[in-house]
Formats: structure tokens, C-alpha cells, sequence
């Protein structure tokens, strides 16, 4: 995906790094987004997601031997040329207008300006164009922002945390919206707390952990990464009293959920462990082999980092990641 692209990437974070005076937000990152991708960034509290943003708006510098690029030119070069819209979690929407004119305003102030109504309507909040801005929810206002974030004919959308705050019907009728500008070859770069999003949405994925990029690739390779499924099945005739300990001994089990006979376990060798449960006479029915979700995973991944401070060239092998 990376390696034919001709022209600069839209995003070109170089050894980036920023300190806040004993604090390493962000340690060394390095890496490329290219035109039409939508990009999930994910990562604890406190992992260097708003810190990478802030860094690509040009909102702060990185510490000196990083270099951030948008488009081959410095972050700011390409905010005032109108070619990144964004939608932030902080500061203040205007409250003494109409929505209609706060966005008539954004639309006149981008270099590339699309009309009012068009913008309204793109963002689905054209029954919201005669409200004031200071009486609207806080979900209605993400739908603002979005709206902002839009006004104009930018190349690169920037979001954080966009659906913080809305409803699910909200939350659905954002991300047709987001994907309709995805759609027409805008890269999209959006950090959340939701996987979920992740998951539909992009078609890639971050994933930052003390500052650092723990994995970069698809939501199937970071699940894979992960390296754990789980396994479902109920046994008949339950042995009386060992069986919970040999179930736990089987190999790759990490997790073991006895309910009566139904049994739910993970294990990092699904294949393994249900060799042995033959081996041992135990015969599960129903069988049921799955993948984590990339919630699980990401809590898999970023659990293993903290006590291991990285991940093993074995978890990059399991998801096919350079
Ligand atoms: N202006 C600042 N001064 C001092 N420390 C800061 C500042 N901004 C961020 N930090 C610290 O840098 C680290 C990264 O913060 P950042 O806000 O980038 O993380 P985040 O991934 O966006 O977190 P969250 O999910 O909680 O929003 C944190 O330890 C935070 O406390």
C-alpha cells in the first residue's frame, strides 16, 4: 500500500517526538499516511494521541530532530491553504450565533470554501441551521463541529474523539457522513476511545502506547496480532472434580469460564488446546473457534506492552507486520 505512492504523503510524522518537562507524550514517531486512507488512532489515556494531532495541526512543535510533514510542506503551510479541516475536543464553539452562520463564516473563511447548504446538508444538520450554538447538546454540537471541520474543500480531515457524546442514531448517521467524505479520496485521521468505530470505519489502524506506535496495520492484523482466540464448547458426562485443573492445563489456555458443562476458554494455540481435549476423552460439542474483537485485542496488546514495555517480533509475525 505504501510503496507506489508517487506524490508526498499526506502525513509524514519523521523520529517525532514532544516533552513536556519529565513527560515523553510522544517518543519518536515515524510514519506515513497517504491519500484516501481512513486512519483510526487508538491508544490508553494518556498514550499521545491528542499530543500527535496537536503536532500535526502545527498547534505545537516537536522537540528538535522530529519533523512533521502535511502534503510535503510544514503543518502550517498546509492548514493556511485550506487543505486540513479539523474537528478537535476542545475549545469553545461561538454561542451568540445561529448555526447557519457560524458555518457560512467557516465556508467564507476556507481558501476553498463549499456553500452553506451544501455543508449543512453533508453533515446532516440542516434542522439545526436556525438553533443558537450556545442551546445546543453536546451532541448536536459534535454534529457542528463536524460540520466546521467540512466547510471547505480540505484534503486531509483530522478528528478526535468525534462521537464523544452522541446518541447511537447520532453516532451512525456521523460515521455515513465521515465515510462519504472518505469516499471522494480524503484521507481521514480520527483518534477514539471506541473500537468499535475503529473496526467499521478504517482501514487502518494505530495503535500508540507511551508515545510509541505499538502497531501500525488493518483491524485483522492487529487482531492477530493478539495472537488469542476463543474457544466455546459444552462437554457431556463431566468427569467429577479435576476436571477444571486439567482443563486450565490444556495447552495455550490463558482464560477458563466453567459454567456447569459449558466451558469458555482463550488460548494462544486454539489448535493445540482442542487436540488435547480429545487426547484427554473429553468430547466438546457445539465447538466454537473465534477471533479476539479488536477491543480484545487492543486490550491484549496493550496489557502485554506495559509489562513487557514492547511487543515480540513473534506478535509482528502472527499479523504479518514488518
Ligand atoms: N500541555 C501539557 N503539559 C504537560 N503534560 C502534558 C501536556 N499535554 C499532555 N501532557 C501529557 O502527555 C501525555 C500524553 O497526553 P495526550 O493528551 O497526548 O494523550 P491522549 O492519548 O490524547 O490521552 P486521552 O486518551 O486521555 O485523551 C500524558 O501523560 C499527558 O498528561
Amino acid at each position: 500500500m505504501t510503496s507506489t505512492h508517487a506524490t508526498a504523503p499526506a502525513v509524514e510524522f519523521n523520529s517525532a517526538s514532544k516533552t513536556y518537562g519529565s513527560v515523553r507524550a510522544l517518543d519518536g514517531l515515524t510514519v506515513r499516511l497517504y491519500s484516501g486512507e481512513t486512519v483510526a488512532l487508538l491508544g490508553p489515556n494518556g498514550a499521545g494521541k491528542s499530543t500527535t494531532l496537536d503536532l500535526l495541526l502545527g498547534l505545537r512543535n516537536p522537540d528538535p530532530g522530529g519533523r512533521v510533514r502535511l502534503f510535503g510542506t510544514t503543518p502550517r503551510q498546509a492548514v493556511t491553504g485550506g487543505r486540513v479541516g479539523a474537528m478537535l475536543q476542545s475549545g469553545g464553539l461561538m454561542e451568540g450565533v445561529r448555526v447557519r452562520e457560524l458555518i457560512e463564516l467557516a465556508c467564507a473563511l476556507h481558501p476553498r470554501g463549499y456553500a452553506t447548504e451544501q455543508v449543512l446538508a453533508e453533515a446532516g444538520i440542516t434542522e439545526l441551521a436556525d438553533r443558537m450554538v450556545g442551546k445546543l447538546s453536546g451532541g448536536q454540537e459534535q454534529r457542528v463541529r463536524f460540520a466546521l471541520a467540512t466547510a471547505g474543500d480540505s484534503d486531509l480531515i483530522v478528528l478526535d474523539e468525534p462521537t464523544t457524546g452522541m446518541d447511537v442514531t447520532a453516532r451512525r448517521s456521523f460515521w455515513s457522513a465521515m465515510r462519504a467524505q472518505a469516499a471522494t479520496g480524503r484521507t481521514v485521521l480520527f483518534a477514539t476511545h471506541y473500537l468499535e468505530e475503529a473496526d467499521e470505519v478504517a482501514d487502518r489502524v494505530l495503535v500508540l502506547h507511551r508515545g510509541r506506535l505499538l502497531a501500525d496495520g488493518s483491524a485483522a492484523q492487529i487482531k492477530a496480532m493478539a495472537g488469542v482466540r476463543r474457544v466455546g464448547f459444552t462437554l457431556e458426562m463431566v468427569p467429577d472434580g479435576v476436571l477444571e485443573a486439567q482443563l486450565r492445563a490444556l495447552p495455550g489456555v490463558t482464560e477458563l469460564d466453567l459454567a456447569g458443562a459449558a466451558v469458555r476458554l482463550r488460548s494462544t494455540d486454539a489448535d493445540a488446546t482442542v487436540q488435547a481435549l480429545y487426547a484427554l476423552g473429553l468430547y466438546p460439542h457445539g465447538l466454537e473457534v473465534t477471533g479476539l474483537g479488536l477491543e480484545e485485542a487492543f486490550v491484549t496488546l496493550t496489557s502485554r506492552a506495559e509489562e513487557t514495555g514492547h511487543l515480540t517480533t513473534d506478535d509482528k509475525d502472527k499479523a504479518g507486520i514488518k
